[in-house]
């Protein structure tokens, strides 16, 4: 089995890799299971900047191949924010139950038709002295008015879909894993990466 590292210490992050990619006949290994390296600064503004960085530093630290996640929500009623700032939106404990409060304050005077937003997820992937690959995928959606629902993580509970009538924090693993950012951003992965399929 091939092992695959991801530069993530995101536990809902690494649960979703696990499940989508153990499928593919990989084994998964994250930040977690290298707790000797420095964090990694997310100092970049856009997602692709921060994957990429996350991903070359841990590819340069290992001399192996490795994929990073970026991602956050993007909502149009406040000009695209959280966006890449969504880790830590309310503050640098990166409280996802802080985080959605802020979110809802912004919101509270913003009608439904206008509470569109989107998940986006930006993969890249690094391999020592190759040029690094980036993948990106989004899942549409509008934001609640109160959290529902207590599966995944980050945002997820204020995430409504309204064709199935649910928030993302309300659906399975498996159903979430059939339309999340995360997974349309692998799926890019795997057209473009035949070694991965
Ligand atoms: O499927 C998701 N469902 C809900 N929320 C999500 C999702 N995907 C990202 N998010 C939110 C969580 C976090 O507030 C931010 C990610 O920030 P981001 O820097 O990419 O991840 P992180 O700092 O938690 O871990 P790491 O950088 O080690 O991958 O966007
Ligand atoms: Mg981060």
């Amino acid at each position: 089995m091939k092992e695959l590292v991801i530069a993530t210490q995101n536990k809902g992050k690494i649960a979703e890799f696990k499940q989508i990619l153990e499928k593919k006949g990989l084994i998964v290994k994250s930040l977690l299971d290298y707790p000797d390296i420095p964090d990694i600064i997310e100092d970049g503004t856009t997602f692709s900047e921060n994957a990429t960085k996350k991903a070359e530093t841990l590819a340069k630290y290992l001399n192996s191949s490795v994929i990073a996640d970026d991602s956050g929500l993007v909502i149009d009623a406040i000009d695209g924010r959280p966006g890449v700032y969504s880790a830590r939106y309310a503050g640098e404990t990166k409280s996802d139950s802080a985080n959605i409060e802020k979110v809802l304050r912004e919101l509270v005077d913003v009608p439904s038709e206008d509470r569109t937003g989107r998940f986006v997820c930006v993969i890249a992937v690094a391999r020592p002295n190759e040029q690094t690959l980036i993948f990106e995928g989004s899942c549409e959606g509008t934001i609640a008015t109160e959290p529902r629902g207590s599966n995944g993580f980050g945002y997820d509970p204020i995430f409504y879909i309204p064709e199935l009538e649910k928030t993302m924090a309300q659906l399975t693993s498996e159903e979430k894993n059939v339309r999340s950012h995360r997974a349309n951003a692998l799926k890019n992965l795997f057209a473009n990466q035949a070694d991965w399929s």
